[in-house]
């Protein structure tokens, strides 16, 4: 079986897959394989460098990410062409995966971190979608803490992204991390006890 796991940015799924790891799921992770697609000599760096400038290149050639998310949350139109490029091969990848993962061990739960799963309409890839909450000053407080922006980048972040009530209302199962890690923890521990798993 599988789950899609999701919610916003800085709302915790990393920390919530990683205890699903360590409770026997296998993840499969896209912004991992994000990062992959665009490896230094990969035909879609070359791509993007060919639409952002090669100022948005290191000198060794590998994608500078700071200086491309600040491009591209402070633009919409240059997010979506983006996404354009990337968001195929991010989605090929996950597919691959997930059918490894299945083929290897049918048995086992495969987790697959979706950060733009609801805003690209992929519900239909997995059995359930699990989101993982905290209201919206939260995570603003986490992403800043964490990355070390300002609130104005992180507010920006934030904006690029459906709203994380909304996701909530639409989850087939909740998490809500607002609380310590052992609330976390419960919880899906819970979620797992309740699978059979
Ligand atoms: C702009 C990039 C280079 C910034 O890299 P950086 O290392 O700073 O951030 P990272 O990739 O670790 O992403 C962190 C978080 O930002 C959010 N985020 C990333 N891309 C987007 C986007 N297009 N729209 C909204 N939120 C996004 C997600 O919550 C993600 O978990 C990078 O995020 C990127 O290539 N984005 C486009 C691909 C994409 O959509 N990825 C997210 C889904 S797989
Ligand atoms: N229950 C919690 N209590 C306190 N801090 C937490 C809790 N859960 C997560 N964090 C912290 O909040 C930050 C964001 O968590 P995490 O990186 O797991 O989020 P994410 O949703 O995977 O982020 P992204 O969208 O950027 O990939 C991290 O610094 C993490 O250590």
């Amino acid at each position: 079986m599988n789950i899609g796991l999701t919610g916003g940015i800085a709302s915790g799924k990393s920390t919530v897959a990683s205890i699903l790891v360590e409770r026997g799921a296998v993840l499969v992770d896209a912004d991992r394989i994000a990062r992959e697609v665009v490896l230094p000599g990969t035909e879609l760096l070359e791509q993007v460098a060919n639409r952002f400038g090669q100022a948005i290149l290191n000198p060794d050639g590998s994608l500078n990410r700071k200086k491309l998310g600040e491009i591209v949350f402070a633009d919409d139109a240059a997010r979506k062409d983006l996404e354009g490029l990337l968001h195929p091969q991010i989605r090929l990848g996950m597919k691959q995966r997930m059918q490894e993962a299945e083929d290897t061990d049918p048995g086992r739960l495969v987790v697959v971190d979706v950060p733009l799963l609801y805003e690209s309409g992929l519900q239909h890839m997995f059995e359930q979608v699990m989101v993982v909450y905290v209201p919206r000053s939260k995570q603003l407080e986490r992403l800043m803490a964490r990355d070390g922006i300002t609130a104005a980048q992180a507010e920006q972040r934030l904006n690029a992204q459906m709203d994380i009530e909304k996701k909530k209302e639409l989850a087939d199962i909740v998490i809500n991390n607002e609380g310590s890690l052992t609330d976390t923890i419960r919880q899906i521990d819970h979620f797992i006890e309740g699978k059979g798993l």
